[in-house]
């Protein structure tokens, strides 16, 4: 079997919260713990979660911004921390971010067409008439009339800006992008056009997508597999069809329970979530889940759950509803939905 496009491997990111002769005895920030994952070619993986539970750190981590404490990330069997400088920029060529405000992240001095065509000169040169082939043909690829190439980033609207912020991500052909809670920012009706943008560009050129969200609604739009995060571990990854319609976990189920339905027939279930997300400092013992969980067991609060692969594929890290005696996860996880590969 070939590998995925991207594996990652226990990997574990622990800031620290002091500096100089402190930093080793000072505690650290648990931002990601032994979180392991795959994605393949063309398909789209949600990572979900409450805010700072480290699902940015994951994309940090990723595009190699910043090291990783343990743990390794893999694009095609390659581990990325073993790359020297000139690989590690094809790799990041192969990889674009997409953020979540397009206004901070655009240079607002430049124009559209130098905006979008920027990454393509920085590796090969390109002169006048190939640089406005090239923002023309983005523009269009996006949504946008090859005019827009002359406008300033102020000169445009909030979508037309993510559009734009989009056709510089694509301006180097990547394999995978990373969006950032994309369309957050944005007005409903202007995230839906960005959001079938998207997916139009990943049936057109079978880009794959890590599409970080705290948004249940987004996720189920675009999503091919969701893994859902809690305190920088992963408690449940499944396919998104299979997690919406049965969320196995007690924190799965309460983030679920607490979106908005836009569904009137569908059932809300009946699980709030109460509480704070706890101190990546000093997280809860056990499960970190534990003390906010309806379900919690005494071995909840001594035990960290391991990922267990349940009879649908899907993993899930819960001593109740999924106790150990089934088989282990293991890097494999769950195999790709054939709607990811199409
Ligand atoms: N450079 C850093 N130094 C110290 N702590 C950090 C650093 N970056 C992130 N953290 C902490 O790590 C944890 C995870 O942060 P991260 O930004 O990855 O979470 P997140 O899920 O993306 O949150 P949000 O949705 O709010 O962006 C948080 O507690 C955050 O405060």
């Amino acid at each position: 079997m070939s590998s995925p496009l991207l594996k990652v491997e226990n990997l574990t990111k622990h800031y620290p919260t002091a500096s100089g002769f402190l930093k080793n005895s000072a505690p650290v920030v648990r931002a990601v713990e032994d979180v392991s994952f795959t994605v393949e070619a063309g398909e789209t993986l949600c990572i979900v979660g409450e805010s700072g539970c480290g699902k940015s750190t994951i994309a940090r981590l990723l595009m190699r911004l910043v090291d990783p404490t343990a743990g390794r990330v893999l694009i095609d069997g390659t581990d990325i921390a073993g790359l020297k400088m000139y690989e590690l920029r094809a790799w990041r060529r192969r990889m674009q971010m997409v953020f979540q405000d397009p206004y901070s992240s655009l240079n607002p001095r430049l124009t559209a067409g130098q905006i979008i065509t920027e990454p393509a000169q920085n590796f090969q040169r390109l002169n006048r008439k190939q640089s406005q082939a090239l923002a023309a043909d983005l523009l269009v690829k996006v949504g946008m009339a090859p005019e827009m190439m002359n406008r300033l980033p102020s000169e445009m609207s909030g979508g037309q800006r993510q559009r734009l912020g989009i056709a510089r991500a694509l301006a180097l052909e990547p394999t995978l992008i990373i969006a950032d809670e994309a369309v957050s920012a944005l007005d409903v009706s202007v995230q839906a056009q960005i959001l079938n943008l998207l997916m139009d560009l990943q049936r057109q050129m079978g880009i794959a997508f890590i599409f970080i969200s705290h948004d249940l609604g987004v996720v189920e739009h675009v999503g091919h597999r969701v893994a859902v995060m809690y305190l920088g571990r992963i408690v449940e990854l499944a396919t998104c069809q299979a997690l919406f319609a049965k969320p196995v976990h007690p924190y799965t189920e309460a983030l679920i329970a607490a979106a908005p339905v836009p569904d009137p027939a569908r059932v809300r279930l009946a699980v709030p979530l109460e509480g704070e997300v706890p101190s990546p400092i000093n997280p809860p013992s056990g499960c970190a889940f534990h003390p906010r969980c309806p379900l919690s067991v005494d071995r909840c609060r001594v035990e960290v759950p391991p990922l267990v692969t349940m009879a649908d594929g899907r993993v899930v890290a819960c001593h109740v509803r999924a106790p150990a005696t089934t088989k282990l996860a293991h890097q494999s996880l769950l195999p790709v939905p054939s709607s990811a590969a199409e």
